[in-house]
Parts: C-alpha cells; structure tokens; sequence
C-alpha cells in the first residue's frame, strides 16, 4: 500500500459542505480547527487521518480534480456529473444529500404551453450539455446561452424566454415571476473516486467508500 502520498478528498465549499459536513464526520474524519474558521483562507486541510487531507473548492471543481487524479475521492452533485460525463470519474455511493432537481422555467404570465409542441427553443442555463440531451432526445433543438449564475435574470431582461436550473423550494423562481414547466432531471450528492486511484490504491479507497456508506445508513445523519 502506497502510504507516501496523501489521499486527497474534494469537498464543494457551497451549499453542499453543510449537508456533507456530518457525514464526514461520522465516517471518521475530523478536519484541522481553520476548517470552521470562515475567515481562513487555506484551501487545503490536514485531518485527524495522517494520511488524508480535503480540499474546499468550487461544486464543478470538485469534480474535475477527482477526474484528473488531483483529488481522489469527492463530493459532487449528479448534476456535475451528468454535465460532465467525465470516464475517469466512478460515484459509488449516493449521499441522500443537496435534492433538488433540474428544471426548465418560463414567466409566469406567458401562456401555458405543452412541451411536446417544441421543435426549438433558447434556454439560458448553467448545464447547457444536459439540456441540449434532454431535448435533442424529444426532437428538440435546445439553443443554450451558457452563465454560471443569477439564470432567472434572464426571461426578465429578453436574453432567452426560458430558463434550466436547479430547483429545491421554488423560491427563486417564485421571487423572480417564474414557473416551473418541465423537471428535466432529480439531483442528489455522490461519493465520487478518481477511477485509476480505485485501481492502483484499492485498499485505501474501498476502505473510505465503507465508511461514508456506514456514514450514509446512520440515521442520525443530518440531511
Ligand atoms: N437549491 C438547491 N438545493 C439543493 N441542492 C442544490 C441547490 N442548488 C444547488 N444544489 C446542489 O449543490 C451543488 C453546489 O451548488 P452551489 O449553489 O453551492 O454552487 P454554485 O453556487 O452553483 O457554484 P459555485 O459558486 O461553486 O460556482 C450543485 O451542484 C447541486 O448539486
Ligand atoms: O428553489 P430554491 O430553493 O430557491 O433554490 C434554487 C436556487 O438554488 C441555486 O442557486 P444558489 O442559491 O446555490 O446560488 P447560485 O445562483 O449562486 O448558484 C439555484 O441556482 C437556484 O437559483
């Protein structure tokens, strides 16, 4: 067993980390103190585990690292995953954690319409891969105008009728005059690992996958 290099687990530093956060823990690890401190700006911790330390990176970040070996074990949402369709990356485990669920949303005030009737549409989304899949499977051409952020701007100020982005309450939508017409897709976390690390360090990662799987059926997880 290789015990020189460090493994190394990617964490998403958004909204998912809180929700991670217990399951870590239960599976046994404990990150340095500068981990809780919001005013730290290290970016990568040591833990109570000599040979394991996390990063804290951005939600799609995480997932490139893990797919380029950087990183060989992480947390990412199945959106990034599908987004990317990385073959270096294997997601073992779902998390039940971060559900929500990718959705096209158009005005309010606009007239209902039926999907089905579609032969083109523009849609400003984040996930332009997934969106122009979903509908080039229906027949339809999806036209994606690609932000990373702030989507339900865009019916408001003419950039494109129709938004896809991800939906957990409908509160967005629902501030910003939208209504939800078609669920493209659910969204829940995985456990993700670098596929030739699982290869080369079989032990080692198999032995973390047990614990965040032991960490996952332990009901007293926070969700
Ligand atoms: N409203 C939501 N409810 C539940 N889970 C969500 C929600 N929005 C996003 N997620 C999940 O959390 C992941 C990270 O989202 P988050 O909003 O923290 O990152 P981001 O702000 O989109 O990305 P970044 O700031 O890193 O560019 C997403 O990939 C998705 O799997
Ligand atoms: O249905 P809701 O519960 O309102 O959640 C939906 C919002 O959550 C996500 O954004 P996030 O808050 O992560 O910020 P972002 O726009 O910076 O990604 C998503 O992009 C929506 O804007």
């Amino acid at each position: 067993m290789e015990l020189s290099e460090k493994l190394v687990l990617a964490l998403p530093k958004g909204r998912i980390l809180e929700e991670v956060m217990p399951l870590v823990r239960k599976a046994g690890i404990e990150p340095e103190a500068d981990f809780d401190d919001p005013k730290s700006r290290k970016l990568e911790f040591d833990t109570n585990i000599p040979n394991l330390s996390i990063i804290r990176v951005r939600a799609f970040d995480a997932a490139t690292f893990v797919a380029f070996g950087a990183a060989h074990l992480g947390v990412v949402g199945n959106d990034v995953l599908q987004e990317f369709g990385y073959s270096d990356l294997y997601s073992p485990l779902d998390l039940d954690i971060g559900h929500c669920r990718l959705s096209l949303a158009m005005p309010v005030d606009e007239a209902e319409e039926d999907p089905k009737e579609w032969s083109h549409i523009r849609v400003a989304t984040k996930y332009p891969n997934m969106t122009r899949e979903y509908y080039a499977e229906r027949g339809i051409q999806a036209e994606c105008i690609k932000l990373n952020g702030a989507m339900e701007l865009a019916p408001k100020l003419g950039l494109s009728r129709r938004i896809v982005d991800l939906v957990s309450t409908g509160g967005t939508l629902k501030a910003n005059h939208l209504k939800e017409v078609e669920v493209l897709t659910h969204i829940t976390s995985r456990l993700v690992v670098n596929r030739p690390a699982f290869k080369t360090r079989p032990q080692e990662v198999s032995y973390w996958i047990e614990r965040f799987r032991e960490a996952t059926q332990d009901g007293t997880a926070s969700k």
